[in-house]
């Protein structure tokens, strides 16, 4: 009783900075950086596939954003031996102490209930559908499989982080469109470029606590060279919803000026292995995604 009295003028503030932190980890077990770039393909697929309603993309995009932060809570839980390792990750909210894993399993698993829940009832079950496949396959296949046993993890683990724009798609058509696939594969070869990049710099680390990324397993200069043979994939890929006329100049345009841009990034990253260039090629991807889904808008709009 005296003790709580005399704890009680701190009280107010503890419990403030209490609740920010819980709410802050909950938040970052969602990876809500990674998601801005996933809702912003689902939301310009929308704007591609037809004239949603304000209300539809609000909708989609808390059904997408639980989802994908539901499966984003679960590899913070499946891989929290290897976070505490690694000094990137070893202040996330499992390893350093302040939520429990059992907290986040159930974490996760709790959002995916309600993206599918919302989804289904305010936007239509092929979008929840989608949503959950991707949940399972960023969950079961990436994390719990392929992540820590083939150099290829994210080769095809890569799928599910493509399958927000097909959410997207059958969120406002509700019906699957063979046309989403371009865009569904243009995330697809997206993804080597963007995490090998990454994982140069994170080599020494990945390697310390056993999981086979593509420089630990083949080396730097092997690894430069499949993020130059997936860019030029990528850049030739998205010239095909140009030629399968889904797309018209103002997109053939920016693929190009931003294609020629990242291939040139990847070639110089070839040519003069430093580490500030990986950066700069891993930075410049998401600059790259970002605007090429913004000239698909432009173009079908304007
Ligand atoms: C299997 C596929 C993928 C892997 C393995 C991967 C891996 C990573 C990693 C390790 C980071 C660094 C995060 C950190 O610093 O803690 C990162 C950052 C990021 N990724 Fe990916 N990524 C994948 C797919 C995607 C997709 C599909 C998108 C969006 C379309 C995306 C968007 C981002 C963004 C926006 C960041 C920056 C986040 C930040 O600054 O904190 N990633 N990614
Ligand atoms: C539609 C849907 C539900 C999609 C989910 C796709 C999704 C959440 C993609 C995120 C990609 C990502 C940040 C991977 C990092 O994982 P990592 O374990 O390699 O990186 P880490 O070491 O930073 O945890």
């Amino acid at each position: 009783m005296e003790a709580s009295r005399v704890t009680s003028p701190v009280k107010p503030t503890h419990a403030l900075s209490g609740v920010r932190r819980v709410v802050a980890d909950y938040v970052t077990l969602t990876k809500p950086r990674v998601q801005l770039l996933l809702l912003l393909t689902t939301v310009a697929t929308m704007e591609i596939a037809g004239n949603p309603s304000l209300g539809l993309i609000v909708l989609t995009v808390i059904g997408g954003y639980l989802s994908a932060g539901g499966a984003g809570a679960i590899n913070h839980w499946y891989d929290r031996d290897i976070d505490a390792k690694m000094a990137r990750t070893a202040t996330r909210p499992i390893p350093s102490g302040r939520v429990s894993p059992r907290a986040v399993l159930i974490y996760g698993i709790g959002l995916q209930v309600a993206s599918f829940v919302l989804l289904s009832l305010t936007v239509n079950l092929l979008a929840a559908l989608f949503a959950l496949a991707g949940f399972l396959g960023y969950v079961f296949i990436y994390t719990l499989w392929l992540k820590r046993s083939t150099p290829q993890n994210i080769v095809i683990g890569g799928a599910a982080g493509a399958v927000p724009p097909l959410v997207g798609w059958v969120a406002t058509t509700g019906s699957f469109d063979p046309a989403a696939l371009y865009l569904f594969a243009i995330v697809f070869y997206w993804t080597p470029p963007h995490f090998w990049a990454l994982s140069l710099r994170m080599k020494d680390e990945y390697a310390a606590v056993g999981v086979p990324m593509l420089p630990v397993v083949r080396g730097e200069e092997e690894t430069r060279r499949q993020i130059t043979l997936y860019t030029f994939l990528l850049v030739a890929v998205t010239f095909l919803p140009f030629a399968g006329q889904l797309f018209d100049g103002i997109y053939a345009v920016s693929a190009a000026v931003l294609g020629g841009w990242f291939l040139w990034l990847a070639v110089r990253l070839q040519r003069n292995p430093d580490r500030g260039a990986a950066l700069k090629l891993y930075l410049f991807s998401m600059l790259y995604l970002a605007l090429l889904f913004a000239a698909m808008v432009a173009d079908v709009k304007l």
